[in-house]
């Protein structure tokens, strides 16, 4: 008997440590009941304690992963994480909008936990000019948003306005991360939808260091629940509460910044 599963697409870096990037993109997607496919941008020898090198893919390489996904798959949403480089900021443009894949979230990840950066200085202009504008979903941290609005985030109230700032810029919905507010008890997102309407994701801080890969998580559970079709809020809220649980219940793997249990969610809901 044959069964069809909605498909989703990552782009983005790998991580040989399996926590983050593209590893925690297909580990989460998979625990959605979703079909995950990937266009790999950069490899990067990395694991718990840090990225030890990265190299980026020639733009020749993306273009040839994009057609042989489009040629054969049927994606129905995707999401960007790790980009590298200008040459591979402006691939990924150049595919996207080459290629119907659904709805495009945007991860703008730009520094790893440990502080290294996956993206470059030259290309946030590009990211911010050329992807933010396709983007159906934007999920940056407070770092990223800073950067890519200009703006300084001491408050709650400024992660409202970032939000805006991010829609003027083109971006349909935002998701603007708490996670970097270390002296707040809690971890609260912002949410602001195309229609003008907002909400907070609200969450008690979970007193751990084993937070690598949390913001690649949340991206890739939305980007699944997009891929069925799951409306944006829920699939936001599910993200969410997908995160949450997976940095609750934690595992233990290596020596540093360690990663989240993907198992989590599904231990508690049983839904498959
Ligand atoms: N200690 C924590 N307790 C509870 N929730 C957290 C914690 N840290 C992060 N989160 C949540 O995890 C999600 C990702 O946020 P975060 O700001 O950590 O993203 P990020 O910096 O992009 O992550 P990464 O770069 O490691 O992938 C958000 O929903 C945030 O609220
Ligand atoms: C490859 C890769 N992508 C994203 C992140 C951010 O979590 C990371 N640490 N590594």
């Amino acid at each position: 008997m044959t069964k069809q599963f909605p498909q989703a697409l990552s782009i983005a870096g790998s991580d040989s440590g399996g926590g983050a990037g593209m590893q925690a993109d297909l580990k989460t997607i998979q625990q959605r009941h979703v079909f995950a496919a990937t266009v790999l941008v950069a490899i990067t020898a990395q694991n718990t304690l840090g990225v030890q090198q990265a190299l980026p893919l020639s733009a020749a390489m993306i273009d040839a992963q994009f057609a042989s996904v489009a040629a054969d798959l049927e994606i129905k949403a995707c999401k960007t994480g790790m980009l590298a480089d200008v040459d591979q900021v402006t691939a990924v443009v150049r595919n996207l909008k080459k290629y119907d894949l659904g709805p495009l979230t945007v991860d703008p990840v730009m520094i790893a936990k440990g502080g290294a950066p996956l993206l470059s200085e030259a290309a946030v202009a590009t990211v911010r000019d050329l992807l933010l504008p396709l983007a159906t979903l934007a999920t940056p941290n407070l770092p990223e948003a800073e950067k890519l609005t200009g703006a300084t985030i001491h408050t709650e109230a400024d992660m409202a306005q970032a939000a805006k700032a991010l829609q003027q810029i083109g971006v349909k919905n935002v998701i603007i991360k708490g996670g970097h507010f270390n002296d707040n008890a809690e971890s609260n997102d912002f949410v602001l939808l195309e229609d003008g309407s907002n909400f907070w994701l609200t969450s008690p801080r979970i007193d751990t260091i084993n937070t690598h890969g949390t913001g690649d998580t949340l991206s890739a559970c939305i980007t699944a629940e997009l891929a069925k079709g799951t409306p944006m809020a829920e699939a936001i809220r599910i993200g969410k509460a997908f995160v949450e649980a997976a940095i609750q219940d934690g595992i233990v793997v290596g020596h540093g910044h360690g990663p989240l249990n993907h198992w989590a969610y599904e231990a508690r809901h049983h839904e498959f």
